[in-house]
This record gives C-alpha cells, sequence and structure tokens, in this order.
C-alpha cells in the first residue's frame, strides 16, 4: 500500500532526526523517490517538512505547555508526529483541525504506538482549544528567549549574534526567514540577453521581477520544478542569488584574465568569472572531492562554457603549479552559512561559536594558501555566505597582519550605486533581511606590483 503524504513527510523528518541529515536533502531525496505524485501533494510534502523544521523550537515551545513530557524527550515518532499536527494547526488550512488531530492520532497506532494514541489526542486536543490563549515569551522575559521562540533560532545562536548585532538589526536579519522570495537566476549573457530570456518566461507564465543589484539577475516564481523553468537544459540560466554574482563583480574580471576559484563546486561563481573573461580568458575550477567537482562540470556543460578546466584539490594545499599565476583568485570558502539561514531553515540548529572558530582557522589557512597565487597586482576576493565578525571582518584582518604585500582595495566601482558607500573600505557584508538578497561578505583583497 502506497504511504499517504503525512506518512511521507514522518519519513523524511524521522531521517533528519535520526541521520542528523539537513532537511533539504532529506526532502529533496523523498521528492525524487515521489516524483510522479501530484503537484499539490509534493507542494503539501514540502511546505510541512519545511515548516516544521523552520518552527520546529517554536513548536516545542508550544506542545511542551501541554505535554508532561518535554517534546525533547518523546520517541522520535511521537515527537516529529506532535510537530507535524502543531505545525498544521497553526500554519496550515488544509483540513480543520479536528480532523488534523484525527489524522495525527491514527498515525500513531498505524505506526505501532497504539499505547500512545490516548497521550498524542489528549496534547493536540488541548492545544486545538487552547490555541488562541497561548503565550509567548516577550521581550521583559529577556532578549534571547523572545527572539529564541519568535523566530525558532537556538538561545545559544541568539546570544553569539546579539554580541555583533542589536535586537532590531538581529530581528531584521531573522526575519527575513518568513518572508517569501522567489528564486533569483542569472542570465547566461553568452547565450541570451536578460530581455529576451525575461520575455520567454513571462509569455511562459512565470512570475518574474528584476533583481536589485545585477542587471542580468532575475527573481522568478510560479514555477513547479526548477529543471522545467524555459531554458534550464539548454543553460541560458543558473540559479545564482545577487549576492554571490555581486562576489565576482567585486573581482572586476576583464576580457582574458586567468581566474583561479579554489572551492568552486557548484560551479555559481566559476561560471559567472567564465562569462566575464570570455574565450580569451581561462578559469581554473577546485574543489575538495570528485563528487564537488562533477557537480561543476555538469553545470559547466549545461551552460556550454569551454574556458574552464576543473580539478580536484584540497585549497589547504599549496599547488606549485599556480604560483603567480591568477590576476583573479576566487575564494568563497566553507563557512557556517548563516547567511543563507533563510533559505536553508535548519543551518541555523547546527551552527555555534565553536563550530564558527574551527571554520575561521580553515578559512585562514587557505587564505594564506592563496595569497601566493595571486600574480602581482592581481586580486584576491575573499568571501563567504556569513555574517559574523570572526569568520569575516577578523580573517581579513590576520590576512593582512600576515602578508604585507597585499591590501584592501574599495569595492565602490564594482558595486550598484546603492551599495557603493557601505563597499568603500574594501569589503561590505550583506544582510538578509535588511538587504535585497542573502547574507554575504565580500572583500577584495590586492596584491601590490
Ligand atoms: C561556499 S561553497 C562554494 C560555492 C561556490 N563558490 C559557488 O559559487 O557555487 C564552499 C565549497 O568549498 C568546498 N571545500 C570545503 N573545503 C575545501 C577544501 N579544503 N578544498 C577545496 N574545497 C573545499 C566545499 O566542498 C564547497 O563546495
Amino acid at each position: 500500500m502506497s504511504k499517504t503524504s503525512r506518512e511521507i513527510v514522518l519519513d523524511i523528518l524521522l531521517d533528519i532526526d535520526r541521520n542528523d541529515r539537513f532537511a533539504g536533502d532529506a526532502l529533496g531525496g523523498a521528492l525524487r523517490a515521489n516524483q510522479f505524485m501530484n503537484k499539490k501533494e509534493r507542494a503539501y510534502i514540502s511546505r510541512l517538512t519545511e515548516g516544521v523544521t523552520e518552527q520546529k523550537i517554536r513548536l516545542d515551545y508550544i506542545l511542551n505547555q501541554f505535554s508532561k513530557t518535554k517534546i525533547k524527550k518523546c520517541k522520535p515518532v511521537i515527537r516529529c508526529i506532535l510537530r507535524m499536527a502543531a505545525y498544521e494547526i497553526f500554519y496550515m488550512d488544509a483540513v480543520p483541525d479536528e480532523a488534523a488531530c484525527n489524522e495525527y492520532v491514527n498515525l500513531t497506532g498505524k505506526r505501532g504506538f497504539r499505547t500512545l494514541k490516548g497521550y498524542v489526542n489528549g496534547v493536540l486536543r488541548s492545544v486545538c482549544r487552547n490555541k488562541a490563549a497561548i503565550t509567548y515569551p516577550s521581550m521583559e522575559d529577556g532578549v534571547e528567549s523572545y527572539l529564541s521562540v519568535k523566530y525558532s533560532v537556538p538561545e545559544e545562536l541568539v546570544g553569539f549574534l546579539l554580541k555583533e548585532y542589536s535586537t532590531d538589526q538581529l530581528e531584521q536579519i531573522l526575519q527575513a526567514g518568513e518572508q517569501e522570495r522567489g528564486t533569483t537566476i542569472r542570465v547566461n549573457t553568452m547565450q541570451t540577453t536578460t530581455e529576451k530570456f525575461r520575455n520567454i518566461l513571462i509569455e511562459k507564465g512565470i512570475k518574474v521581477e528584476k533583481g536589485y543589484y545585477n542587471q542580468t539577475s532575475l527573481i522568478i516564481s510560479g514555477y513547479d520544478y526548477i529543471r522545467t523553468v524555459p531554458g534550464f537544459h539548454e543553460g541560458l540560466f543558473t540559479v545564482q542569488d545577487e549576492s554571490s554574482s555581486l562576489q565576482v563583480l567585486a573581482a572586476g574580471i576583464r576580457s582574458g584574465d586567468v581566474i583561479l576559484d579554489v572551492c568552486a563546486a557548484p560551479g555559481g561563481k566559476t561560471m559567472y568569472a567564465a562569462e566575464q573573461t570570455g574565450e580569451q580568458g581561462h578559469v581554473y575550477a577546485r574543489d575538495i572531492s570528485e563528487e564537488k567537482v562533477d557537480k561543476i562540470d555538469e553545470n559547466l556543460e549545461r551552460l556550454e562554457l569551454h574556458n574552464v578546466s576543473t580539478k580536484v584539490w584540497d585549497a589547504a594545499i599549496p599547488d606549485p603549479d599556480m604560483i603567480e599565476k591568477a590576476d583573479v583568485v576566487l575564494a568563497d570558502l566553507p563557512c557556517s552559512g548563516l547567511g543563507v539561514m533563510a533559505r536553508k531553515n535548519d543551518i541555523k540548529y547546527h551552527v555555534t561559536e565553536d563550530m564558527v572558530r574551527e571554520l575561521a582557522a580553515i578559512q585562514k589557512t587557505i587564505l594564506d594558501v592563496c595569497a601566493a597565487y595571486v600574480k602581482p597586482g592581481g586580486t584576491l576576493i575573499y568571501s563567504t555566505c556569513t555574517i559574523d565578525r570572526i569568520e569575516n571582518e577578523e580573517n581579513v584582518t590576520a590576512f593582512l597582519k600576515a602578508h604585507e604585500e597585499y591590501e584592501l582595495e574599495s569595492l565602490s566601482d564594482y558595486m550598484p550605486e546603492c551599495l557603493k558607500k557601505r563597499a568603500e573600505k574594501g569589503y561590505i557584508t550583506l544582510l538578509q533581511g535588511v538587504d535585497h538578497c542573502d547574507g554575504f561578505f565580500i572583500s577584495r583583497l590586492r596584491r601590490r606590483k
């Protein structure tokens, strides 16, 4: 007998819970396994999985008020069932609350927990009865618990970010997770123009907005799968947030330049750099594993870019063949990802200050190695998709201290008008919820001649 949509979601959530997987990976796998399911059911599965993941802390806060056993202590199946039910009750209106309760009580029995049907029923009916009367922590209870429950972010992470951002700023950053945003794509201008491609999308009934910062970016919505968007297979566009494309623009790549992208998979910046340097130039794109490099190759093939060579290489290991070979080195390094919390909604549960410090040390090692690859007079672009000073400004400061041959160079000439002022100092932190893009850090380091 085939599984219902709720059972599929339950299995995805158990997979995440038991195997410490990211929700996007677990959901993607399940959707691929159920690709013949209709569009409505697929949308329901995505919404429920993403919603429960996104709101986990807030849902547990609600459920804990009506359960004798703390939700975190419940058996995984029961914990997931309660969270799913609470999410449906508070955030979805697919079915009336009573019907949702019945569905989840039945699911409890079906999964072999007949003796816990009464408990699940009791908790869920209490939640429904008291739905309007539930109170949440207020500012007066402490800003950390207030923000933690309101935006479902671990208190420890809220505390960490409050060391760098004011309460108002942080609230704006966290609100980004609640805003509906389309998908940002960048048009492959080697094959078409932004205007032509925009018209094709509009003709096919896709909703299109212009990008805020990059003239070749479009924000699209109202499609099912990205692979079904016209032009995907022909390589007319690539999915890329505007913050990421700004990183490449910040490099000021000229036709014929030699570029080295040391952490390149899946290849977003490599592809843009390849377009900018053109057939006269060349991009060397690398990443840590075969699997990652395959992803770059797949994208290059789709976009029909031939001026790129890929290679598996650990960026922390110096490569004597690349010494002073690059006009531009792109160092878009592995990071904590706090700038993309709004899109990858479970990053927030994984990041700790210790982890941030470990990543900062890796970034520092890689930057030190990259320093030698840049030709005198060339440029090193260091970027991350995170928003904390430890991984960003502090690493730039440490790099400049260790490499007197480098200096920060203003980014203003490469940024759109509205960002020029903030980019003068040679680096810029874009903030999700404040700027119209993901959170992102870009710095431009020039090697003196
Ligand atoms: C932020 S992502 C890069 C995104 C990419 N620049 C883009 O625009 O599509 C960081 C990448 O660094 C890679 N990575 C992590 N450690 C690495 C290492 N020691 N050497 C090379 N690549 C590494 C990861 O596999 C990941 O693909």
